[in-house]
């Protein structure tokens, strides 16, 4: 297994460089991300016949996935190349922005696939990079060759580690101290705040996902910002107490994906809708990193501050004990009601 060779493919990708994908038992599956695609780079990987993968998600928005014959509803989807098919077609195919304004034209056909693992593995791959989830498939010249295992050790939060400490007095919480994470290979730093000093109590803990338009540029379309303050405060109150500020953007699909999905959203999609629209499941988080870096702190069992089940559960099959859920309230205001109202409708939130 190497991470390192995990890492070469996400920096390949985002480039618009090929790769290849080799899982145990399928056929080699090359890939050429088509957002870092243009008409050179496809003729160079594709002179001849290529195929074009999507998630199931997306297919279903497309209205293919009633072609398929048969298997797993969430399996990804390969779209048989046709003659009309070029760089246009394929962005289209890649990317919902202008699915209402400009239908598809057709007939696509779907190709049985041969390769689940290789392409939910590809998939996988275009989230880590913060990539639209569609490929060319079946060219030529990959910079670089990966198995799914590699993209596992990549991922693995047991390759954590602390950093840094250092005291950091914050608005709200004068006592407190940041520590910094780093595993190797990748670019994401998460830290956490720790507030007070611990008194022989299970710590109360916020999981915050980052979100720059509302923790940094003040954004009324979700309720990250007021909440990240609201938690200080309310581990400072409870004497002491862990923020851990994970680099999971846009519930893990990136800046920028989460920004498409707001263009989708001006559009009138809901928060779920459009992250299927995209391709993308509805949260692609990860809280075995919460869960490691809890157990670097030494915080086996923790007084959990959120509204969101999943965060429970996920951090509970991690090996780390939530003893108690401590739910939080914050006003709403005319441009996030919606989006507040989904999560309590549609993804399970306790309010
Ligand atoms: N993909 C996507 N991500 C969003 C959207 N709105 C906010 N986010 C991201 O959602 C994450 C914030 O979620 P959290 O504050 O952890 O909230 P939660 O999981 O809903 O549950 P709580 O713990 O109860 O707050 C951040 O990473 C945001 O960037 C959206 O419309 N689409
Ligand atoms: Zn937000």
């Amino acid at each position: 297994m190497s991470a390192r060779a995990a890492a070469k493919a996400i920096d390949a990708l985002r480039r618009g460089w090929p790769i290849e994908l080799r899982a145990p038992g399928e056929e080699p599956l090359t890939l050429l991300a088509i957002e870092t695609a243009d008409e050179g780079r496809l003729r160079a990987f594709a002179p001849g016949d290529y195929g074009v993968l999507i998630s199931s998600g997306r297919a279903e928005t497309l209205k293919l996935l009633n072609q398929r014959a048969s298997g797993d509803p969430d399996q990804p989807v390969v779209i048989e190349r046709a003659p009309w098919f070029d760089m246009a077609l394929a962005t289209a195919i890649a990317d919902p922005q202008r699915d209402l304004s400009t239908p598809l034209k057709g007939p696509f056909r779907t190709l049985e696939n041969q390769r689940p693992v290789a392409t939910a593995a590809a998939l996988q791959l275009a989230r880590i990079a913060g990539l639209l989830p569609a490929f060319f498939t079946d060219g030529i010249d990959p910079e670089v060759t990966i198995t799914p295992d590699d993209i596992a050790a990549h991922e693995d939060a047991a390759r954590l580690s602390i950093a840094v400490r250092a005291r950091l007095p914050v608005d709200g919480a004068e006592d407190a101290e940041i520590i910094a994470f780093r595993s190797p290979e990748s670019a994401d730093e998460h830290v956490a705040l720790i507030v007070g000093k611990p008194n022989g109590r299970a710590p109360v803990v916020r999981l915050h996902s980052e979100c720059l338009t509302g923790d940094v540029l003040g954004s009324l379309k979700c309720d990250c910002g007021p909440q990240l303050h609201a938690a200080i405060h309310a581990i400072e109150e409870s004497r002491w107490g862990i923020l851990l500020y994970l680099r999971q953007e846009g519930r893990g699909i990136g800046l920028i994906n989460k920004l498409r999905a707001y263009a989708l959203q001006d559009q009138g999609f809901d928060t779920v809708d459009a992250n299927t629209r995209l391709g993308f499941a509805i949260d692609a988080r990860d809280f075995g990193v919460a869960a490691r870096m809890l157990t670097l702190l030494g915080q086996g069992e923790v007084r959990l501050l959120t509204n969101n089940p999943a965060k429970v559960a996920g951090l509970e099959a991690a090996g780390v004990r939530v003893i108690e859920r401590v739910p939080h309230f914050l006003p709403t205001n005319p441009h996030n009601e919606r989006y507040l109202a989904t999560k309590r409708d549609r993804t399970g939130h306790q309010l």
